[in-house]
């Protein structure tokens, strides 16, 4: 399954240029997880994060066009694997048929000292639940 989010460019998220700056696009980006846990997981941000954590362990971006103030974006998130105590998605934002950045990232479940954790079963079958299919 793909899960997505809508996200206008607003004006917090501009240079003087009305041009997204990049660290904007990160932030939009860990939204989206935020609200993939929320709205998929059934598992917000607020009922673990502080006890526990899933910090980015790797990420990948490339930014393919700008966008501006205004535009409406569309950002895809797929997960791609799930391991014992991480998992890795794919994520795509498009402004109509333009792309305009695509990521890969790694999360990792970690414990109230920093270290990984095995997901909880319930978390991990519904992130294997969410796993795209197999091209
Ligand atoms: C992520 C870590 C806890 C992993 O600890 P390690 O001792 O390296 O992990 P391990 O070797 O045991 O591996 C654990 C898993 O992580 C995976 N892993 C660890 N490092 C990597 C890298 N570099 N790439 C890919 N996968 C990795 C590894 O494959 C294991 O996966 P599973 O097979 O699914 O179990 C540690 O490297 C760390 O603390 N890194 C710093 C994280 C950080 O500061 N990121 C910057 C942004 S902070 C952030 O995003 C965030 C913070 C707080 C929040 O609430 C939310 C988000």
């Amino acid at each position: 399954m793909t899960f997505e989010m809508k996200q206008k460019v607003l004006f917090k998220h501009c240079d003087p240029a009305g041009i997204v700056f990049f660290p904007r696009y990160f932030e939009m980006m860990n939204d989206c997880v935020e609200t993939f846990f929320s709205e998929v997981l059934e598992w917000p941000f607020e009922e673990f994060i502080g006890r526990e954590g899933v910090p980015t362990a790797a990420i990948e971006t490339r930014f393919t066009a700008p966008s501006l103030h205004g535009d409406h974006l569309v950002i895809a998130l797929d997960v791609e694997h799930v391991g014992r105590t991480s998992f890795t998605y794919r994520m795509t934002a498009w402004c109509g048929d333009e792309k305009r950045f695509e990521t890969k990232a790694r999360l990792v479940f970690v414990n109230d000292s920093g270290r990984p954790q095995p997901w909880p079963e319930a978390i991990r079958a519904k992130l294997e639940a969410a796993l795209e299919p197999a091209a």
